[in-house]
């Protein structure tokens, strides 16, 4: 059966990451097998500008009915002074809410041929291959009350919530041990209990659950030293679940091990293990419309969507190995350039991985 996959380029980079990540589905479509039907719609400021709406109905519908969505950035200065309802990054919230999307995988795996481009030492992520599963529909991104207001004296004050339910708990860390338990079994749940309410009850209730996996290790540790820890000696972690929060600073930490943002993939799923898929990266606004952009961590986000939305498992290998050939032809943009490779543009980049597909 024809899968519908909709494409949601967004804002800066996002129409230039989606369009080599396109590329490669039609490949895979014209010459591997894959049996797709691409259609784009409007996201964030893009749609904001053409409907008065970051995420319009039309959009939502469509994601709703798709097999899987591809997304890609939204985000711009342009657009912040609006009010908060309006701007783009909130289309963007909605849709994952709407959409039940509670589950964000987040690995961060180096490939050995960007060891130069990490920041750290070569022998400390030679073969780094971590999964961050954040939550993705709760935590202080949706909690409420949120306002700014002004108190008595005249002054500002502004106050977000950070909640979490039990159940929200359960059924994230229920998703972190089960990847875990097929990874290395060691699942590391990263939280602020030493200050935190909300981190308590997260500790909590994650230890109960790991009850019914006797079989994977579990750990405790402080948001703060994970932070550390992952610029320190991040081959100690396998597999981490965490909150929206602790989870979205995390994976841009754990990004720059692997070389550069423009390399973190991530898979966003619902209870169904339906999904929308989009590189860990934001817009991207300084680089837009320069044809610099990586677009590695959006093609990935395509292996990532053959392996848990359209079940082409061979085919997700093939684009992951595409990207290592491309690597070993020695192309590189901008972010992962080393002095004796070659520089390539995003066009250049994914025409690399489409030509390594063969
Ligand atoms: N999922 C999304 O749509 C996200 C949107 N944003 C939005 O994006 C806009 C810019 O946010 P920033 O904080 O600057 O984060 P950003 O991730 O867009 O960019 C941070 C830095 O990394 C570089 N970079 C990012 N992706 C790259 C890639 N693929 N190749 C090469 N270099 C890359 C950028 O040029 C910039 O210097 C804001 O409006 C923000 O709200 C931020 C994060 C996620
Ligand atoms: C821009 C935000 C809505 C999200 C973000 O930074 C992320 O999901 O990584
Ligand atoms: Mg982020």
């Amino acid at each position: 059966m024809t899968a519908r996959i909709l494409v949601l380029p967004g804002d800066g980079v996002g129409p230039e990451i989606c369009r080599e990540a396109t590329r490669v589905l039609e490949a895979l479509q014209r010459d591997h097998g894959l049996d797709v039907e691409l259609e784009e719609d409007l996201v964030g400021g893009a749609a904001y500008e053409a409907t008065g709406e970051p995420l319009p109905a039309a959009t939502l519908e469509k994601a709703r009915s798709a097999d899987a969505v591809l997304f890609g950035a939204v985000g711009g200065a342009q657009w912040d002074e609006l009010p908060r309802e309006l701007r783009p990054e909130s289309g963007l919230l909605q849709l994952r809410s709407e959409l039940g999307l509670f589950a964000n995988l987040r690995p961060a795996m180096l490939y050995s041929q960007l060891a130069h481009a990490s920041t750290l030492r070569h022998d400390v992520v030679a073969g780094l291959d971590l999964m961050i599963v954040r939550e993705l529909t709760g935590g202080i991104y949706f909690g409420q009350p949120r306002s700014t207001r002004t108190d008595t004296h005249g002054r500002r004050q502004a106050v977000n919530t950070m909640l979490y339910t039990e159940g929200e708990i359960e059924r994230i860390a229920r998703v972190g041990f089960d990847i875990a338990r097929r990874r290395n079994k060691r699942l590391c749940s990263v939280d602020k209990a030493n200050v935190l309410e909300v981190s308590q009850l997260w500790r909590d209730v994650v230890n109960e659950v790991g009850q019914e996996y006797p079989d994977v290790e579990l750990s405790h540790m402080y948001v703060d030293n994970a932070a550390m820890q992952l610029v320190r000696a991040p081959k100690q972690f396998d597999t981490i679940v965490t909150g929206n929060l602790f989870g979205d600073i995390l994976s841009d930490i754990a990004a720059m091990l692997t070389g550069s943002i423009g390399m973190l993939p991530s898979a966003a799923l619902d209870e169904q293990g339906r999904g929308m898929y989009e590189p860990v990266h934001g817009s991207a606004p300084d680089i837009a419309g320069q044809g610099v952009v990586n677009p590695l961590a959006t093609i990935l986000s395509v292996a990532m969507m053959l392996r848990h939305s359209l079940h082409r498992q061979d085919l997700a290998e093939r684009v992951e190995h595409a990207v290592g050939d491309a690597l070993d032809r020695g192309l590189r943009t901008r972010d992962i350039m080393d002095d004796e490779k070659q520089v390539a543009s995003t066009g250049e980049m994914g025409g690399a991985v489409i030509d390594m597909l063969q």
